[in-house]
């Protein structure tokens, strides 16, 4: 008896990353686009944000990257999502795979859908895995939230379609927590491979065309996988944006910043900017989760770039007026006598 060779599968694989805010896929993605692996890889970013960020904190790469912020890859924009990869697909020959970073609050199902549901794109892309980040200082946080209902929980949800976990920050988290968290996270996802990591550090072997995505397991946890059409956002999480012109006082902003986080750093889930800080030639390019705050200088400002800053708040019970306000009172002309 002759058997026959399995066709190669030559389609383009796709890997999805995903996780809550503030857990690490920046990191991930950035470790993705400066290590040698030999892939040319194109990306496609979406971000959760009034402001967009994200641009400017992924690292310059020769990659092509795409950038979606006018709304959630899951919902709004999923028809530029298939748009984009159409478009990719057409220069198909300059990229090996292709990575797209879902928002921190994208539910990954209708994404991983995508690539089933259009014909066009199934004849032509491979999801390959569905990478999830995980915060092991916040995510139980997150998991314990008790939502409305009809509205799902996207930490929940991104844990229970992962076919990789990395189980992020384990430097923020004593040896009980860390344990608690896998347990959850079992709990959730039985089978899913956890690879625990710090800043993202990981072997990218482990996420990068695995063949990990199965239709039929997931199929068996959610056999409407393929015909649910609709999945509600807890719109209970908002993001504020600020884009103001001027240069910061660097202790007006840290007393700022600090007594906020510290104060509301439970409500606001994810704060980040880049800053014009007074004298610096360097932007500042400031990180926020919950109440951990992290800063330090980026790229030289360009000669005859306008200084100003730009940052984000996403999380609950945001007070536009108030973060307006503070953050305005920390400019180094603020206050001063004219
Ligand atoms: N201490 C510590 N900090 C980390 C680790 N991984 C990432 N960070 C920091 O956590 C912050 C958020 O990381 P990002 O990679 O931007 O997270 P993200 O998931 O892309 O965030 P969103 O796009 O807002 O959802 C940054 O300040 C990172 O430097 C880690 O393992 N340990």
């Amino acid at each position: 008896m002759t058997t026959t060779p399995e066709a190669r599968d030559e389609r383009v694989p796709v890997t999805v990353l995903t996780g809550f805010l503030g857990s690490g896929k920046t990191t991930l993605l950035n470790r993705i686009l400066t290590e040698n692996h030999g892939l040319r890889i194109a990306v496609i970013e979406n971000e959760f944000g009034e402001v967009g960020i994200d641009d400017a904190l992924v690292l310059d790469a020769e990659e092509e990257i795409f950038e979606m912020n006018n709304g959630c890859i899951c919902c709004t924009v999923r028809g530029d999502l298939i748009r984009i990869l159409g478009a990719l697909m057409r220069r198909r020959e300059k990229f090996d795979h292709i990575l797209i970073e879902t928002t921190g609050l994208a539910d990954p199902a209708p994404v991983a859908q995508t690539f089933f549901m259009d014909d066009e794109i199934a004849a032509q892309l491979r999801l390959d895995a569905i990478v999830t980040l995980v915060d092991a200082a916040h995510v139980l946080q997150h998991l314990d939230e008790v939502k409305p209902e009809g509205v799902e929980n996207e930490a929940v949800e991104q844990i229970a379609f992962a076919d990789r976990l990395v189980l992020n920050k384990t430097d923020l988290a004593d040896e009980e927590t860390v344990g608690e968290v896998v347990r959850r996270v079992r709990t959730i996802n039985s089978g899913v491979r956890i690879i625990p990591a710090q800043h993202a550090g990981i072997d990218l072997q482990q996420v990068l065309d695995v063949g990990a995505f199965d239709l039929e397991r997931v199929l068996a946890d959610d056999p409407s996988f393929l015909t649910e059409t609709e999945h509600q956002h807890d719109t209970t999480v908002t993001s504020v944006g600020i884009d103001l012109p001027g240069e910061l006082d660097e202790n007006k902003l840290n007393a700022w910043l600090g007594t906020l986080l510290r104060t509301k750093g439970v409500d606001i889930f994810r704060s980040k900017g880049i800053l014009a800080l007074a004298g610096a030639p360097k932007q500042y390019v400031f990180q926020g989760v919950h109440m951990l705050l992290d800063g330090q200088f980026g790229r030289d400002w360009r000669d005859g770039e306008e200084r100003r800053n730009r940052l984000v708040f996403i999380g609950r019970n945001l007070d536009r007026q108030a973060l307006e306000r503070g953050f305005a009172a920390c400019l180094a002309t603020a206050g001063a006598v004219a």
